[in-house]
């Protein structure tokens, strides 16, 4: 059996169709049966036009790691779905195990999803990405094996802005050192190294959504704003973009960096470049633990080259609350905890109430529209295909989703297969090595359902076939 044929599709007399779901020759009965049972018991009331939800929405198993949101755990129960969800991470050999049985997982930026752990994924069609970063997830290894890919791209853009900001005052004041003394019942009060903000420079590295927020903020402030992006951008404001990282290092009082992890950015903030940045500036990341070579940063702050810094990303984060930051996990844990006017945060700089909220909605709104009707709007990994949903004047309609090698002639093997039916509707596109193509067919009875199936199934150049409604 394949792997495909293990994920849910259309049930329309309400048995289980989850396993050999796709395998109509070995159980035809068990997933097409009584074609005349209405489609309006499952269709959405909520607009005017009825929307059908496809097959057994209840054999979608979806697991949810890292604490989502409970916005995103509603959207997908109401679906139907059976959603089991975690507050932590798992280890790879447990991820291993439990990854083999669900349809959908949901994961913020611990969970990594290697081409290794996805190997034993026999049933994932999807993953949600409940954050903006995807490095943590193979997302070659996943649009190979036709599992699309998506993410919040900018629900926590403002909130990572904010704290930035926040940190950017507190590292000119000194003001994580002076509260932890007084919490230990010392008082303080010095003015000698700190600052106002106001008229200094902030240098932003990688002037996307978040450093987009950031430039507006920080002006407001009475900042003066320095980026430096690969790509030539639109100033927020009276910001100015400079052609170098040099540049920026060189012009900047306070240096924040907003880049995605990418082999480019690997290491980009190492001695080289603590050597370019001004004596007694500061250094923010909260972009990705990799992007700082944090040996250089403890040795340019003992140097006293570097005047305060604040890290909330780190390369290994541990897997859940109440859990260890030491040198177990990284071996410059203790070297970072005994610096001064040093903030480190525990990779909060999207954790805010509005944010997580916004993203449960974002990221289980996709799921929810890709498990029942394939669309791949906003996917990462996937070329963007939709067709306007079925509604309930369409019975006898299936949706078919063939994700296949994007190799010549494909397309007309698979319309020799769908040129049998009425082809209503169809779209396709490539991204890569993947291609994905979406058909709306009617007058489609079962017994043509299992023959679609087989014939596509059948073809050499087949990832996955899905059919739906
Ligand atoms: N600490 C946290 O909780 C959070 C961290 N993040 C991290 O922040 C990163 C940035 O987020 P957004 O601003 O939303 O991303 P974005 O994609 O909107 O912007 C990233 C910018 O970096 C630029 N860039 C890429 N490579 C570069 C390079 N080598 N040098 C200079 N610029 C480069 C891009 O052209 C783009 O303009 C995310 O990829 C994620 O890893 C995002 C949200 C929360
Ligand atoms: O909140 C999280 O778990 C991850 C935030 C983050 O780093 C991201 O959105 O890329």
């Amino acid at each position: 059996m394949s792997a495909a044929q293990n994920i849910p599709t259309r049930n329309r007399d309400g048995a289980s169709a989850v396993t050999n779901s796709f395998d109509p020759s070995t159980s035809p009965t068990a997933t097409f049966t009584s074609p005349s049972n209405s489609f309006s018991h499952r269709a959405s009331q909520s607009s005017s036009t009825k929307q059908l939800k496809p097959f057994n929405t209840q054999d979608v198993k979806v697991l949810l790691l890292e604490n989502i949101n409970v916005t995103g755990q509603d959207i997908l129960r109401q679906q139907g779905y059976q959603v089991e969800a975690l507050k932590s991470s798992l280890p790879e050999d447990q991820l291993i195990e439990k990854i083999k049985d669900v349809h959908v997982i949901g994961i913020r930026s611990k969970t990594k999803l290697t081409a290794k752990v996805l190997e034993h994924a026999k049933n994932l069609i999807v993953i949600g990405c409940f954050c903006i970063g995807t490095n943590q997830v193979d997302l070659t290894a996943a649009a190979n094996a036709g599992i699309a890919v998506f993410n919040s791209p900018f629900s926590n853009s403002r909130s990572v802005a904010e704290l930035v900001i926040s940190e950017i005052i507190a590292l000119a004041r000194q003001l994580a050192d002076r509260s932890m003394e007084l919490h230990k019942g010392i008082w303080n009060k010095v003015s000698a190294g700190c600052w106002e903000v106001r008229g200094k420079t902030l240098g932003i590295v990688g002037y996307g959504h978040i450093g987009n927020q950031l430039s507006v903020l920080a002006e407001a402030m009475g900042m003066s704003v320095i980026y430096y992006d690969v790509v030539n951008l639109m100033s927020m404001g009276t910001a100015k973009q400079v052609p170098t990282l040099k540049a920026l290092l060189e012009g900047a009082d306070f240096v924040t960096l907003h880049v995605p992890e990418i082999p480019e950015t690997q290491n980009m903030i190492s001695t080289e470049q603590f050597g370019y940045m001004r004596k007694g500036s500061y250094l923010i990341n909260a972009s990705r633990g990799t992007v700082v070579d944090i040996p250089a940063l403890v040795e340019a702050m003992r140097s006293g080259k570097i005047a305060g810094a604040a890290i909330d990303v780190y390369p290994n984060e541990p897997a859940g609350n109440g859990d260890y930051f030491n040198k177990e996990l990284n071996t410059w844990a203790e070297d970072l905890r005994s610096l001064k006017n040093l903030i480190l945060t525990p990779h909060i700089g999207g954790s805010t109430e509005e944010a997580q909220s916004a993203i449960g909605v974002e990221v289980a709104d996709a799921l929810a529209k890709y498990v029942n009707e394939g669309s791949t709007v906003g996917a990462v990994n996937m070329p963007e295909v939709n067709l306007r949903s079925l509604t309930a004047d369409e019975p006898n309609h299936v949706r078919i989703i063939y994700i296949h090698k994007n190799v010549p002639g494909v397309l007309r093997r698979v319309n020799e297969v769908l040129g049998e039916h009425n082809v209503d509707k169809q779209m396709t596109d490539s991204r890569g090595d993947v291609a994905y193509l979406m058909a709306d067919i009617s007058n489609v009875n079962q017994r043509d359902i299992a023959s679609l199936y087989n014939s596509l199934e059948d073809l050499g150049s087949r990832v996955r076939t899905r059919v739906l409604y």
